[in-house]
């Protein structure tokens, strides 16, 4: 891509023109090298204009309504005016080809809207690409105008850890009843969230959603607080009849407010940055590891002796890092 063309591309994000957008995300996600540095160049163009939308991270157990909540919300908020982008990250399309969250018949309403825009999860590596892109992706849909982006992903490993890392604010959507080993709701994941939202308040499951919400406050009580000027709630709702919708945005509001006297979002988005940048040295520092000629010649001996009780790990890495930083082995190398 020429300077002009990703200047062109650059102008067609800014103007809020989706079909640029869509191209640009495409660019960010992909992998070959001559369209990294265009996406970096890309970005570098759009980078002022970045950082203006409320972040939001969702996550929740597969059948809790991740999508008909987002329809929901959604809807309420370009009602209010607002232009909202939904990306996903789904690390389990990465490694099983199959995807839990990107297939294209979700979210059909909002997805037709002009003032919507949602991206299914980049489909290849593992999550850590998957979340560089997604991160990426935010920057474009933010220099696009987009007033909230909601980042959904799906309880699979560290995704949520991830999620949260990248958000302002951390949504978890359940069911009602079922309790947290039910539904697959690790202890790990009830700390990320700033929002415990318990869905399907209507019907038959109206009373279950209203004990669960008590359970959900009680368990939150419990845990220690992310940070110190928020304390996480639980409330519900019902996404098929929008009940309970402008609580979790008021709450969003609220815990704008609140992250104010923290130092504000500022400190909150220079964090991120900085957690960011560490992402992006581990990931690099990684493939450029594992693409190292001698590294490349030496990991499978490694691997064999440390699988054989041959070699302690420790000294096998130490080994292994010492070639890649160019170090000579000297007396330590390898002779079977
Ligand atoms: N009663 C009731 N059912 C709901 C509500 N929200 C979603 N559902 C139902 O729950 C099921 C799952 O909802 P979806 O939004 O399709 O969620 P999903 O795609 O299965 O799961 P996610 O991966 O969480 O999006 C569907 O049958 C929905 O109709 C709600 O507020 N009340």
């Amino acid at each position: 891509m020429s300077d002009l063309d990703e200047k062109a591309l650059a102008d067609g994000v800014l103007a809020g023109d989706r079909r640029a957008l869509a191209r640009a995300i495409t660019l960010v996600e992909s992998t070959r090298a001559d369209h990294r540095r265009a996406a970096e160049a890309l970005l570098a163009r759009v980078l002022p204009q970045t950082g203006r939308a409320v972040r939001l991270g969702l996550s929740g157990p597969p059948g809790a309504g991740k999508s008909t909540f987002i329809e929901a919300l959604g809807g309420m908020l370009i009602a209010q005016g607002k232009r909202i982008a939904v990306l996903a990250v789904d690390p389990s399309s990465a490694r099983s080809g199959g995807s839990i969250l990107g297939d294209k018949t979700r979210m059909e309403t909002l997805a037709r809207d002009p003032a919507a825009f949602v991206r299914p999860s980049p489909s290849a590596g593992q999550l850590g690409g998957v979340a560089r892109r997604t991160r990426e992706a935010m920057l474009l849909v933010e220099a696009a105008g987009f007033d909230v982006v909601i980042v959904e992903t799906v309880g699979v490993g560290q995704s949520e850890t991830t999620v949260a890392d990248m958000t302002d604010m951390f949504l978890l959507l359940l069911s009602p009843g079922g309790g947290d080993e039910l539904q697959g709701i690790k202890r790990g994941i009830m700390e990320l969230a700033d929002l415990v939202i318990v869905n399907k308040a209507d019907g038959d499951l109206e009373a279950a959603a209203k004990r669960s919400e008590a359970d959900y406050a009680a368990a939150l009580r419990m845990l220690r607080p992310r940070t110190a000027e928020w304390t996480p709630r639980a409330m519900r709702v019902s996404s098929l009849k929008g009940t309970g919708l402008e609580d979790v945005w008021a709450a969003v509001e609220a815990h704008r407010d609140a992250i104010a006297s923290g130092g504000g979002l500022a400190a909150l988005r220079a964090a991120q940055a900085k957690s960011w940048l560490w992402a992006e040295i581990r990931e690099g520092l990684m493939e450029r590891f594992q693409a190292h000629e001698s590294v490349a010649a030496a990991l499978p001996a490694a691997e064999r002796a440390v699988a054989g009780a041959r070699g302690l790990p420790a000294e096998e890495a130490r080994r292994l890092l010492d070639l890649f930083a160019g170090e000579s082995g000297g007396e330590t190398d390898r002779t079977s």
